[in-house]
């Protein structure tokens, strides 16, 4: 697996003109790697990510993944967002087996272990992430974590090349949220799945990570590449360690330096309030 990107720029057009979003933005993944992105609001983290599904194209740049250029989605990319996106007529395990574009291709034949069907691989994925005894139920019928766990067997069952998650655990309280990240990151390494990961929560990129890509404020630039200093043991203590609070405050300031804007908007707020408005 390559995955890379070049000169990856996006400009949208709107009502209130120009919108630069991001770019230009270059890196390259290996296999296997986690790799987190963060960045102040708006930088373009969604947009990113978006054009790397091939859920929305580039203005200017490439994508490529293993030598092809990414202009659609497709079953090599798996992505898992934010806001549930399960169906809400299938039960758990049809979601989680047909919740791809694999309902389009009936013949597709997974990757890996021949000999496990679709179902298969489904069955053992829900049973993987704690939902072994949910198959029969409906999305309406499950708490936000339990709907993302579906959705992250939903996005493995291909055994896609690339693992593509935009916030996945942004709704989710903070125990869940633990919880997610210790099920997600002992999975990962695991399959040894490429994963590009979106948050706003600098903790959980370096608990996840073995790098982190650090964005500018829009349009969205790559300021830092950080190597994160943990192999693949990682219990959840170590977010307490020196290491980790060290590199923590580092991602936090570099973010602080971009936000200026935000500041000032603070300040704004106090003088209206000082106005007694
Ligand atoms: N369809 C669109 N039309 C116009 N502008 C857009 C569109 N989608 C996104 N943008 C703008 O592009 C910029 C980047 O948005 P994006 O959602 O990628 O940022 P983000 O870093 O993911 O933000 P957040 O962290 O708040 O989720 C923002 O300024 C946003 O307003």
């Amino acid at each position: 697996m390559s995955f890379k990107i070049e000169n990856l720029t996006k400009t949208y057009q709107s009502r209130r003109g120009e919108v630069h979003a991001i770019g230009p933005v270059d890196f390259e993944v290996q296999k296997g790697e986690f790799i987190s992105i963060v960045g102040p609001s708006g930088c373009g983290k969604s947009t990113s990510l978006y054009i790397m599904a091939g859920l929305e194209g580039a203005t200017d740049g490439t994508i490529l993944l293993d030598g092809n250029e990414v202009t659609e989605p497709g079953r090599d990319r798996g992505m898992v967002f934010q806001n549930y996106t399960l169906y809400p007529w299938m039960t758990v395990l049809e979601n989680a087996q047909f919740g791809t574009t694999l309902k389009k291709n009936k013949n597709f034949e997974l990757p890996g272990r021949a000999n496990m069907s679709l179902k298969g691989r489904a069955e053992y994925l829900l049973d993987a992430v704690g939902m072994v005894d949910f198959f029969d139920a409906y999305p309406r019928e499950l708490s936000g974590g339990m709907k993302q766990r579906v959705a992250i067997a939903r996005a493995l069952v291909t055994r896609p090349e690339l693992l593509l998650m935009d916030e996945p655990f942004g709704a989710l309280d903070a125990q869940t949220r633990e919880e997610m990240q210790e099920m997600l990151r002992l999975l990962s390494q695991h399959d040894k799945t490429t994963t590009i990961f979106v948050t706003h929560d600098v903790e959980e990129a370096i608990y996840l990570s073995g790098r982190i890509l650090v964005y500018s404020a829009r349009p969205g630039r790559i300021i830092a590449d950080i190597t994160v200093p943990y192999g693949e043991d990682r219990p959840l203590d170590i977010k307490h360690e020196k290491t980790f609070l060290n590199l923590k405050k580092e991602i936090h300031e570099l973010l602080c330096q971009q936000e200026g804007e935000k500041v000032d908007r603070t300040k704004r707020l106090r003088e209206l309030l000082a106005q007694g408005c």
